[in-house]
């Protein structure tokens, strides 16, 4: 494995609404994107842009809502209603291969790659295979292969 760009933190909230409050006026964040829902994931999403170095894009925080009552994020919010930290997104050049390497380490595959919020591929690792956190991986966009 190579270690990719880092995408986004998965930020779990009972609500995006409430969290773009806090984003804009607590931290300043100047491009929060317009929320939009993937009930194929089970979650509404909104990004947040965090300012990377020389005026360049940095990461995002991806703030995420529960779509319904089959969200894989309500089991979070129960134990932890404030929401909080959720999952981490690191880019890779092609998401099979990453699988295959993340199979071949013995960690356990959450689901086939399906598409992200960000409209590539993307895969989630057990959190407990991986130091307790859940990672997803996502096919970098604009790498044109789906
Ligand atoms: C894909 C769209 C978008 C994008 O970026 O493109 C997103 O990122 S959407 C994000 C929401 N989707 C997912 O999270 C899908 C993958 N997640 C899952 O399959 C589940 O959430 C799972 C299996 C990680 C946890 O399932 P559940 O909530 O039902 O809890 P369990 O009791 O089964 O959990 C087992 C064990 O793991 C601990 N846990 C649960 N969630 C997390 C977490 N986010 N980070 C770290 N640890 C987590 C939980 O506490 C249990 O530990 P235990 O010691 O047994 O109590
Ligand atoms: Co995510």
């Amino acid at each position: 494995m190579k270690l990719g760009r880092l995408n986004h933190i998965g930020v779990a909230t009972p609500s995006i609404n409430d969290s773009i409050i806090f984003y804009r006026d607590v931290m300043g964040a100047t491009k929060i994107h317009e929320p939009f829902d993937l009930p194929a994931q089970g979650v509404k999403v909104c990004f947040v842009d965090t300012p990377g170095e020389n005026g360049s894009n940095g990461t995002q925080i991806e703030l995420i809502e529960p779509y319904d009552e089959h969200s894989p994020i309500n089991g979070f919010l129960a134990k932890n209603p404030l929401g909080g930290q959720h999952h981490i997104c690191f880019e890779v050049p092609d998401i099979h291969i990453a699988k295959a390497e993340f199979e071949v380490l013995g960690k356990r595959i959450l689901g086939e790659p399906r598409i992200g919020a960000h409209g590539t591929p993307i895969f989630f690792v057990h959190p407990k295979d991986m130091g307790g956190m859940l990672t997803e991986i996502m096919e970098s966009p604009g790498e044109g292969k789906h």
